[in-house]
């Protein structure tokens, strides 16, 4: 069955060559992309969509979340905007509600984050662990996180439970737990910062993890300079996340990984993405994550939601991608490509159509993903342009019609 979906004002594709096409159409079948290209020169299809002059992107990639928790942190926001610092401790907060929720009601909270995610435009999500802490509790927060998202994070070292010794600690996410959570995980993560864990623990624990076969990333640079991002960039980390502190040394550390990749093919060893995370930045009163330097410096940038209960409790892509384009300088075509294809990249899921046996997210291209976001607009501008409000009209997931 296929579905020409046709009359789009502006198709913003995100491929290799940066397109973006007026008057365009779509073809879709099964799960792929089947053909791009202007409107009055498309194949007939099973079906016809008419998409009436508005405008269409790559469904969002969000390469940052956390999704598994149970129980709500609003005490610990108000205080914030009343003049409180954010700290790491607030995490044990999260994780006694979710230690104390069932596997049922967990996996209810986490689906209908998705599908909140779904409804504004998120095609393509990866979750972390985080809020367990023990062997159990983040056995079973990966579990079902690999029932409800496209890529799982091990992020046992979020926060040391209290009472427990750091190095003791350490040598458990290294070892029994890390060897739990496996089965149900692509990466690991870890939250190298003040009052989480030191640069010696991150080491210890991204070492492990990448000798058990998995991809690494890196929570860094989030409430001051530190050491994350030189370590992520070290260690061949996918992505290094937050960003808001950095030294002269770490952005040209963050470009240099990039030297052995070419953005014209989209070839060659990837680097560490740097993934800027606005609503955190906002809620957190942090400086903005400095996405314009980065871009100019040439390092690849994403933009993702980092949806969690305490320091970014939104899933919309919509809003980081407005926010950069109004507060981060970016344009509004780099920001849907930090959102898009820079997601997809950071999650090294970029690449890839029919014979590959994967299949690319992020961009649309023939043999890519049918992942396909229909604004209620004529333009991507209008993110920017209209700033909250609900232009999500159409969503299309692996070609099928979510909404
Ligand atoms: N920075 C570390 N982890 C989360 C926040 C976790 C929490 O406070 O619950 C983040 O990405 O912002
Ligand atoms: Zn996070």
């Amino acid at each position: 069955m296929s579905t020409l979906i046709t009359n789009i004002a502006e198709l913003m594709t995100q491929d290799l060559e940066r397109r973006v096409l007026k008057d365009a159409a779509v073809v879709i079948e099964g799960e792929r992309i089947s053909w791009i290209g202007v409107a009055a020169s498309a194949p007939a299809a099973d079906r016809v969509v008419d998409a009436g002059g508005r405008a269409m992107l790559p469904g969002w990639v969000d390469s940052h979340s956390h999704l598994l928790f149970a129980g709500d942190r609003t005490a610990e926001f108000e205080a914030r905007m009343a003049g409180e610092a954010y700290a790491a401790g607030g995490i044990a907060v999260t994780m006694n509600a979710t230690r104390a929720t069932s596997d049922f009601d967990l996996t209810r909270l986490a689906m209908g984050r998705v599908a909140e995610a779904v409804s504004q435009g998120t095609t393509y999500l990866e979750t972390k662990t985080g809020y367990g802490l023990d062997i159990e509790h983040e056995a079973r927060s990966a579990r079902i996180a690999s029932t409800v998202a496209d890529q799982v994070t091990y992020l046992g070292a979020h926060l040391v439970p209290a009472g427990q010794d750091p190095d003791e600690y350490t040598d458990l996410v290294c070892g029994p737990m890390l060897a739990a959570v496996r089965p149900y995980v692509q990466w690991a993560d870890v939250f190298c910062e003040e009052g989480a864990f030191t640069a010696e623990q991150s080491r210890r624990v991204l070492t492990a993890c990448r000798d058990a076969g998995m991809g690494l990333r890196v929570h860094g640079n989030q409430l001051g300079e530190g050491p994350g991002v030189q370590l992520a960039v070290e260690l061949g980390a996918a992505s290094v996340d937050h960003v808001n502190y950095l030294a002269v040394q770490d952005v040209k550390a963050l470009a240099a990984s990039w030297s052995g990749w070419d953005p014209a093919t989209g070839t060659g060893e990837r680097g560490t993405v740097a993934t800027c995370l606005p609503a955190c930045d906002l809620s957190t009163r942090q400086p903005l994550a400095p996405a314009r330097d980065l871009l100019d410096a040439g390092v690849q940038v994403a933009l993702a939601s980092n949806c969690n209960p305490g320091t970014s409790y939104t899933s919309s892509m919509a809003f980081c991608v407005t926010t950069a384009v109004l507060q981060m300088r970016l344009s509004v075509h780099e920001a849907v490509r930090a959102a898009t294809y820079g997601g997809a990249l950071a999650l090294h899921k970029e690449r890839g159509r029919d014979a590959d046996g994967e299949r690319a997210v992020g961009s649309i291209a023939v043999g890519h993903r049918a992942d396909l976001h229909l604004l209620n607009a004529p333009s991507a501008t209008h993110l920017a342009y209209r700033p909250g409000m609900p232009l999500t009209y159409a969503v299309w997931r692996a070609g099928v019609r979510e909404r």
